[in-house]
């Protein structure tokens, strides 16, 4: 949590004026004092310009999600329109789980023959219609989806899904059918996650809920800027802060775009890692482990000369998939040899081994953060890394699960307050 000596405790908002909006504390002894003076000054300008934040982190890794969050928890959700565009993502992505468990069925080692003959003829189906989807949801189509989706040799193949590359989503949007027909359903955004809604989806009127379009992937984004206000109590003043969140895309292609937004001044870098990689490939590289991926990533942006002077949060995102991976028996040492040791040191008294795997990815961030910057190695971005930059931050780790708005929530409530207060301290005198 944060120790800031700016932190909310005697609420002083000037409810008349607009953004950006300072009150003075009504302490007689405090008012004239230089301090009070300074601290007032430097949370004006940090109030009347917007805060830049950018979202980095390796492909998938949630950065679209948080976006979406921010829309639905600082500017009214989503207009009908833009849950009706979102219409044909989400049918994609649907395709997208089966097409890929069909294909990987035969492709992984080793293979899972799918047995059920009805199962097989609807596999046959899917294949042959392609990667990119039918033209048309009939309900021919329909029934070789949910045929797959309920044989037990494809959910063989979807339990091994870290083997190949399928979309976190699937699950929610394939799961739910049965739910969704019932005579008693009742479409709250709760029991309309994203499961296997394709019953629904395929409906001429299907309007998706906000689950359904925070569990839809979209790869078309390479950058896009969104752009709030929040309301900000400090002890000594606050007001509305305006944020622009800066989404650009992940995969290794797309990074080389990053530096251009560097170039736009940032102030703070939140940093997304997806936890539950640990056992996955890079989509763009089969070979790459994902989770080994992300924390090179980081150090390179860490290091940055780039982002010298923004300040750093880490997400470890994902976090109901990685203790589902856990809990089910997935060894992280298999990928990370070095946790066997951590946990010989760390776990004597620690019957949980989720909450072990999540100290565990901590420790690594730290490890990164701490690194003598003469040691540290440039990968992928070697073109963006020029000298690593004397860097002297403290490195704020958050655990979250993109796709939970209340989650996001709590943590953005956190993240907000510590941005405010790095970006407060950027104006102090030495
Ligand atoms: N279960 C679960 N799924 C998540 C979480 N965060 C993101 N996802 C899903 O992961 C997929 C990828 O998320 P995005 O937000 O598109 O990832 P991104 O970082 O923008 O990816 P790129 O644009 O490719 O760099 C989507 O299907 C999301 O719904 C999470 O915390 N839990
Ligand atoms: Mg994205």
């Amino acid at each position: 949590m944060l120790s800031s000596s700016f932190m909310a405790r005697d609420r002083i908002i000037c409810t008349s004026c607009k953004m950006p909006c300072i009150s003075r504390a009504n302490n007689p002894e405090k008012e004239n004092s230089k301090e009070l003076e300074h601290i007032l000054k430097n949370i004006y300008q940090t109030f009347s310009q917007s805060i830049n934040v950018l979202l980095l982190g390796t492909g998938e890794s949630g950065k679209t999600t948080i976006c979406k969050q921010m829309k639905i928890l600082h500017i009214n959700g989503f207009t009908d329109e833009e849950k009706l565009s979102r219409i044909p993502f989400i049918k994609q992505n649907v395709h997208e789980s089966i097409f890929c468990m069909v294909c990987a069925a035969s492709k992984i080692t080793p293979p899972v023959e799918v047995r059920d003959s009805k199962a097989k003829q609807s596999a046959a189906y899917i294949l042959q219609i392609g990667p990119d989807g039918p033209t048309e949801w009939t309900n021919e189509y329909v029934d070789h989806v949910k045929t797959l989706w309920a044989d037990p040799d494809v959910q063989t193949v979807f339990r091994r899904s870290n083997e190949y590359q399928l979309i976190d989503s699937t699950q929610q949007f394939l799961d739910k059918i049965d739910e969704i027909r019932k005579e008693d359903y009742m479409p709250t955004s709760f029991l309309v996650r994203f499961l296997d809604k394709i019953d629904e989806i395929r409906k001429e009127d299907y309007m998706p809920t906000v689950q359904d379009i925070l569990f839809c992937r979209i790869t078309t984004v390479t950058i896009s800027k969104i752009e709030f206000s929040v309301k900000v109590q400090m002890k000594y003043g606050g007001g509305w802060a305006h944020f622009c969140m800066y989404d650009v895309g992940g995969q290794r292609g797309h990074r080389r775009k990053w530096i251009s937004v560097f170039d736009g001044g940032i102030q703070a870098i939140l940093f997304l890692i997806a936890a539950s990689d640990f056992d996955q490939t890079l989509r763009e590289d089969e070979r790459v482990n994902r989770l080994k991926e992300a924390f090179h990533v980081y150090e390179e942006i860490f290091w940055s000369r780039f982002v010298r002077g923004a300040g750093f949060l880490i997400f470890l995102n994902k976090q109901d998939l990685l203790r589902k991976k856990i809990e089910s028996g997935r060894k992280i040492e298999n990928y990370f040899p070095d946790y066997t040791d951590y946990k010989q040191k760390n776990g004597v008294n620690q019957s949980n081994e989720y909450e072990l795997v999540k100290g565990f990815l901590k420790h690594k961030i730290t490890e990164i953060s701490q690194r003598n910057p003469d040691a540290v190695a440039t990968h992928i971005m070697k073109n963006v890394i020029v000298t690593p930059a004397a860097v002297n931050r403290n490195v704020y780790i958050h655990y979250t699960t993109a796709t939970d708005t209340d989650n996001i929530k709590l943590v953005f409530d956190d993240v907000r307050d510590l941005i405010i207060e790095m970006n407060v301290q950027t104006f102090a005198p030495i």
